[in-house]
């Protein structure tokens, strides 16, 4: 059809001027850490679970790439975040423009709610929200295992905040294969003033293991997860939750360890360090506990902030178009 003869009301595809997209936080229900390999990473297995606890990115039409951070909650921190090239939603963007081959023209705003450095893959989950926005914003249309291989370009915790829910990631943790679930866990999490290296925290796992003389397993999932997985038993899913680079987070930051006393005293059925840390979260089952877990992380004094959140939860969402 010639433009003459295009109805009035067709004006052609839909343009956007600007995309919203929410991506949540992970946590690791299990961590398994294996051997160093050659490239600098460790083999791992891991039970990822996606948390209500978000951060949105909106990417804007612009020229040029350009980027800027502000806290979505008033006790939200965002000092610790480059607002240039060094910021992982930035490189996902002028990676998604070269591989499509389109102008990288975008002005992206980072609305941070996840821990900075806080092991809950909040760098990871901005990368994953700005792929889809881009993808949208400049009509790249990218099929969903194409945006994956490009997450797991730029970490190995982003192709898991594109896909969300609950998910066994292997190799290094960029391999997804979704689990069946219980749903409507309910989790406290508490939010520390320090961040921690996540390159440094495996290096620390990798010396007590050295000092110990432990030699790195082959990762695995522990089947009392999956089971309790299955039979949405709290208290049993509780008793299963592990990770490897815990003794490591508590070695760097003792305080962590104390938390985590404080949390199941105060009735968690679980609680574990959330991937490097420093952030801890505590499950629980039912309002009271809730409320009781609560009330003790936050008067500790130990805590930034003391957040309540579920899971599982879907991955990068687009949640706006203009
Ligand atoms: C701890 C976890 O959050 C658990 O989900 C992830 O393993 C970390 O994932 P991430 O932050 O996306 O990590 P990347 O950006 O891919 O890697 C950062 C650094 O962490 C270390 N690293 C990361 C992943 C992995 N399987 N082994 C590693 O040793 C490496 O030193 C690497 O250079
Ligand atoms: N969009 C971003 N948000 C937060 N930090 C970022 C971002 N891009 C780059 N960074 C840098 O990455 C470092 C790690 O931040 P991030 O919040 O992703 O850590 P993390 O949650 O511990 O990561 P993970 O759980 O994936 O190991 C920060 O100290 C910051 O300098």
């Amino acid at each position: 059809m010639s433009a003459a003869e295009q109805p009035p009301w067709d004006e052609g595809p839909f343009q956007p001027e600007a995309v919203t997209v929410r991506v949540p936080a992970k946590i690791n229900l299990s961590l398994s850490v294996g051997p160093l390999r050659p490239d600098g990473y460790h083999e791992l297995v891991t039970v990822f679970h996606a948390v209500s606890l978000y951060d949105e990115v909106i990417a804007r039409s612009a020229r040029g790439i350009s980027l800027s951070v502000e806290p979505l909650r008033r006790d939200s921190d965002v000092e610790q975040v480059p607002a240039d090239e060094r910021n992982l939603a930035w490189q996902a963007a002028a990676l998604l423009a070269e591989q499509c081959g389109v102008e990288p023209n975008v002005r992206l705003t980072i609305r941070k709610d996840i821990p900075v450095a806080g092991g809950m893959a909040g760098g990871s989950a901005d990368a994953a929200a700005t792929l889809v926005a881009c993808d949208s914003l400049w009509g790249t249309g990218l099929r969903r295992d194409e945006l994956h291989d490009l997450a797991a370009q730029l970490g190995s915790d982003v192709p898991f905040a594109l896909h969300g829910g609950t998910a066994i990631g292997t190799g290094r943790g960029e391999h997804i294969s979704p689990v069946l679930a219980a749903t409507g866990l309910e989790w406290v999490i508490a939010v520390l003033d320090a961040g921690l290296s996540t390159p440094k925290i495996f290096e620390a796992c990798d010396n007590q293991r050295r000092r110990n003389k432990v030699e790195a397993p082959s990762p695995s999932v522990h089947p009392d997860l999956m089971a309790a997985l299955r039979s949405r038993d709290t208290a049993a899913i509780g008793r299963a939750l592990y990770n490897d680079l815990q003794p490591a987070s508590i070695e760097v930051l003792p305080e962590i360890g104390e938390l985590l006393e404080l949390g199941r005293a105060a009735g968690a059925c679980g609680s574990l360090v959330s991937g490097s840390g420093p952030t801890t979260v505590f499950l629980v089952d039912g309002p009271l506990a809730a409320a009781n877990v609560e009330a003790e992380l936050r008067t500790s004094g130990r805590c930034r902030a003391v957040r309540r959140a579920r899971g599982p939860v879907p991955g990068a969402n687009i949640v706006n178009v203009r």
